[in-house]
This record gives C-alpha cells, structure tokens and sequence, in this order.
C-alpha cells in the first residue's frame, strides 16, 4: 500500500526525519509512536505531501508520488484526519461531509459524493445526528466527524494524526472500534497516538522513532519488550 525508502527531512541543521523506510501492507493498521519530538508529525507531513522530503522516495500503491502535491496523492488514494477538528460550524454534519465527497474527488458527481456521505455517515454512527449543526457536536462526535470527513475522500490509506487526544479513556475505545470498522470496510490505516493502550488495542505492526529514526519495528508486544525502545521511552521525560 505504502513503501518508504529513506525519507528525510531536515530543518536548518536538524534532521527530523533521518532516513525513515518501512512498508504498510493493505489491510494494515499500521502505528507510529515515539517520544515528543522523536519525528513522528514530521513524517505524516512528508506522507502526506504537506513538506517535501530532501531525500528518499515514497510509493503509493506501486505509484512514486515523491513529488506530488498533497492534492494529487489524495486523488490516487491518500485520506487524513487531524487532531483539531475544523469543520464548518453552522453547516450540518451530512453538509460538511457532502463538502469533503465532493471536493476531496474532484470530478465526483453530485449524486456519487451524496451516496458516499450516506454510507458514511452509518458507518461512523453519525446518521441520528446528520442534520445537526456541527457546533453542537461532543467531542466525541467531532472526531467521528473528522474521520467521516476523511473517508469521504473515498481514501484507500487513510493516516490518523492523533485523533483520540483529548477523549477519556472509554470514548477512546469506541474511537478504537470505529477504526477498526473502518479497517474492515477496505481502508488501510495508519497511524500515531500517543495513548499506548490506543496503540495495544489497535496496531497490528508498529515502527517506533526516536531522534527521527526507525529505532524498532513489529507487534506491539514485540516493541514494548525492546531494551531500546524502553530506553527512548523512559530516558528523558517525554
Ligand atoms: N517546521 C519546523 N521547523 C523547525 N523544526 C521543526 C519543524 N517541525 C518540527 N520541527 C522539529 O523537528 C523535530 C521533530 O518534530 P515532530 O513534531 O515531527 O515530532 P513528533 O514526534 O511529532 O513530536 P510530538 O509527539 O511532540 O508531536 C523536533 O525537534 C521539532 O522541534
């Protein structure tokens, strides 16, 4: 779905992200994590096309989109969902949806992106509240919106740029379940969190970064029982 080779991005004299390759298989939900700073948003920002890298390559589903413009890589196929959460406030929910089917695709008919909404708005749980305002959302219920939103893309990979901070822990799992509802509908995630239980309950691989590298690779299980990641994780106050 995803491979890869030798991202990296510097700032001045800083190398963010040094080198970072790593391949997410389709059908993955695939997780970033490490210490503040360790290069992680850095990374969905390359992936996603918002910086470009100073060397390396990215392919999306065979296609060498290094040097595409965000627009295009979500035209082949690439969704994001934020941490903050913007949508319009006085539109509706089915309104700020009908927004992203129709203009996340260019080209899509209107008829086409309404049916999308549709079948998005009852996959994320959100059909009782289509036609309420979005200012009058939970928290809860933004962040299922920021993920409709997404998925009206009609995204194959979709990347999470921590999309559970702020929930209390029982909001975050059925977050976790909504994620893996949308795994099951075909999408490839991937994301970073900094919630480890978030982490445990979801990734099936997970590549750690610290100081901007891929420092361990594999099932959650396998990474929290790295001396290295351990290391990272307890060696400075993160
Ligand atoms: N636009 C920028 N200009 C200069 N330095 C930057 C910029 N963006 C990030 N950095 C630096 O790059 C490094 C990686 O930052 P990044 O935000 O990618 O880490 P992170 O793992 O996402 O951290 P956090 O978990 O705190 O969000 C940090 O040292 C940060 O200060």
């Amino acid at each position: 779905m995803l491979k890869l080779n030798r991202l990296t991005k510097r700032f001045g004299g800083l190398v963010a992200v040094n080198e970072v390759s790593f391949e997410v298989r389709q059908g993955e939900i695939f997780a970033v994590i490490g210490p503040n700073g360790a290069g992680k948003s850095t990374l969905l920002n390359l992936i996603s096309g918002l910086f470009a890298p100073d060397l390396g390559t990215l392919e999306l589903l065979g296609k060498d989109l290094t040097q595409s413009p965000p627009e295009v890589r979500a035209w082949h196929g690439l969704g994001r969902a934020f941490q903050i959460v913007q949508p319009f406030a006085e539109m509706s929910v089915r309104e700020n949806l009908l927004v992203g089917a129709l203009f996340g695709k260019p080209g899509t008919p209107m008829a086409k992106a309404k049916a999308v909404v549709e079948e998005v708005l009852e996959l994320t749980g959100l059909a009782p509240k289509a036609d309420t305002p979005a200012h009058e959302l939970t928290l809860l219920e933004d962040k299922r919106l920021e993920l409709a939103r997404a998925l009206c893309t009609q995204p194959r990979l979709l990347l999470l740029d921590e999309v559970m901070a702020g929930l209390r822990p029982a909001e975050a799992m059925e977050a976790v379940e909504l994620v893996k509802k949308i795994r099951a509908s075909g999408v490839t995630v991937l994301f970073i969190e900094h919630l480890m239980p978030v982490v445990r309950a979801l990734a099936d691989r997970v590549v750690v970064m610290d100081y901007g590298q891929v420092i361990a690779e594999g099932t959650y299980a396998e990474v929290a029982a790295n001396p290295r990641v351990r290391e990272a994780y307890l060696g400075r106050s993160a």
